[in-house]
C-alpha cells in the first residue's frame, strides 16, 4: 500500500529538506506539499521531480494562519485522498525576533552558556499581533491553525487497519517558563514563539491520550538551522561571518545542526518508525556531532499529562468560538451577496 504523507511548511527550510529526503527513500509514496504561495510551491515540486521523476508530488493550498484556508485545504485533501499515514506538521513562523544582546553577553560568561546556545533560552523575544478573526498571528500559525487542520482530517488519521502519525516540529526554545494556561495565545508577553512551541508538546501529548485508535502523535525539535527563519533573526551576512565560530559550537553542543538536511533528520528518522513504538513523553531531536555524523535522540519533554489535556480543553473552547465566528463572516458575506 502506498503511503499517503502531507507536510506543512513544505516550501523551504526543513519541510522542504524533508521532502527530498523522503522521496529519495520511498519512491512509492504520494507526497503532498501544503503551501500558502503556490508559485513558490509549483516551483518546489518542479525540483523534486526533477531528481524522482516518476513521484507522486501534488499540491494542496494551504495558509494554516487562516482558519477558513485550513478548513478549505482539509475538504479539498479528504476529497482527494482517502488515507493519511503521516502529517508533518512544519510551518511556522518568529515574527519581528529581537535578540537581547545584554542577556546574551551576560549568558556567554555564565555557567549556562552551552544551554543559553542550545535553546537561545532568555535572549530572543518577538513582536506579536492580532489577525481578523482575533487570535494572535503566531498562536495561530505556529498551533491553533494546526490543531484545527488535525481535527480536520481525524476521520483520515483515526483507521482501525492502519497507524498514523501527526509529527510536530517544536524547537528547544519551547519553554515552559513562556506559557500559562491562563494565557494559551500569550497574549501579554514577549515570547509568542517560546509559548506556542512549548504549546505543540503539550497538545502531541494530548492527542496521545485523548485521540481515538490508530492516531500517534510525536514532536521533533531540529536544532538550530539556518533558513529563512533564522536569517530573520540576524542577517545573512553576519551568520555567514560567524560561521567558523558555529562550526566550534558544535563541539560543545551537537544540537547546532546548521543545514535543513541534518536538521531533518528526526522527522525521516520518525517515518522509519513504527508509531506505536514511540514515547510520547519523548521529542525527538536532530543532533549533528563534531565530525559532522546525524543522529537522533529522544529527550524526556518537560510537560504533564494534566496540563496537555487542560490545554487541550481549552483548544477544543476556542475551536467552537472560531467555527462560530467563521460561519457568521460566511453568512454576512451570502447576506450581503
Ligand atoms: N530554523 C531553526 O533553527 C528552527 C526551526 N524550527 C521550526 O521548524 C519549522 C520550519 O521552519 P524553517 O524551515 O526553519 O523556516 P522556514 O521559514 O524556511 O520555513 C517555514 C515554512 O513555514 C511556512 N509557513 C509560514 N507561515 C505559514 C502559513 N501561514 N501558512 C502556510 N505555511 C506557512 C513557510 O512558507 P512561506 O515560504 O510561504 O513563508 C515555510 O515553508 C518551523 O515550525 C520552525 O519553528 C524549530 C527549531 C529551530
Ligand atoms: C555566536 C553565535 C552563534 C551567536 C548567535 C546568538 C543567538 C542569535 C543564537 C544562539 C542560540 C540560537 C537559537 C535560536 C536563534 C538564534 C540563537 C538565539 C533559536 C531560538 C531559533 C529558533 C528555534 O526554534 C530554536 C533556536 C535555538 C537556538
Amino acid at each position: 500500500m502506498k503511503k499517503v504523507v502531507l507536510v506543512t511548511g513544505a516550501n523551504s527550510g526543513i519541510g522542504l529538506a524533508l521532502c527530498a529526503h523522503l522521496l529519495s527513500q520511498d519512491a512509492q509514496l504520494q507526497l503532498c506539499l501544503a503551501c500558502r504561495n503556490m508559485q513558490r510551491a509549483e516551483a518546489v515540486r518542479q525540483a523534486l521531480l526533477v531528481s524522482r521523476p516518476r513521484a507522486q508530488v501534488t499540491l494542496l493550498h494551504l495558509d494554516v494562519g487562516n482558519m477558513h484556508s485550513v478548513l478549505r485545504a482539509a475538504e479539498e485533501f479528504k476529497q482527494k485522498c482517502n488515507r493519511l499515514d503521516y502529517l508533518y506538521l512544519s510551518a511556522g513562523i518568529m515574527p519581528n525576533p529581537r535578540v537581547d544582546h545584554k542577556a546574551f553577553y551576560k549568558g556567554l560568561f555564565s555557567i549556562n552558556v552551552v544551554c543559553m546556545f542550545a535553546t537561545g533560552e532568555g535572549i530572543l523575544t518577538q513582536e506579536d499581533k492580532v489577525i481578523p478573526i482575533g487570535l494572535q498571528e503566531v498562536f495561530a500559525t505556529n498551533l491553533f491553525g494546526h490543531f484545527l487542520l488535525v481535527k480536520e482530517l481525524e476521520h483520515l488519521l483515526c483507521q482501525m487497519d492502519h497507524n498514523s502519525l501527526v509529527i510536530w516540529t517544536s524547537s528547544s526554545n519551547a519553554q515552559r517558563s513562556a506559557f500559562s494556561l491562563d494565557d494559551i495565545q500569550h497574549q501579554k508577553s514577549h515570547e509568542p514563539y517560546s509559548s506556542s512551541k512549548y504549546g505543540s508538546d503539550l497538545l502531541s501529548l494530548a492527542l496521545n491520550l485523548i485521540c481515538s485508535q490508530g492516531l500517534y502523535s510525536s514532536v521533533i525539535c531540529p536544532g538550530l538551522v539556518m533558513t529563512n527563519l533564522t536569517y530573520g533573526i540576524l542577517p545573512s551576512f553576519f551568520w555567514t561571518l560567524i560561521m567558523p565560530i558555529m562550526w566550534l559550537i558544535r563541539i560543545f553542543t551537537n544540537t547546532f545542526t546548521l543545514s535543513p538536511y541534518n536538521g531533518a533528520e528526526a522527522l525521516f528518522w520518525l517515518f522509519m518508525q513504527k508509531p506505536e513504538s514511540l514515547d510520547p513523553m519523548a521529542k525527538y531531536h536532530s543532533l549533528t556531532s563534531g565530525l559532522g555524523n546525524n543522529y537522533t535522540q529522544p529527550h524526556k519533554m518537560d510537560n504533564d499529562e494534566n496540563m496537555s489535556e487542560a490545554l487541550y480543553v481549552k483548544l477544543l473552547e476556542l475551536e467552537d468560538t472560531v467555527r462560530k465566528k467563521l460561519r457568521d463572516e460566511d453568512l454576512y458575506i451570502k447576506t450581503k451577496n
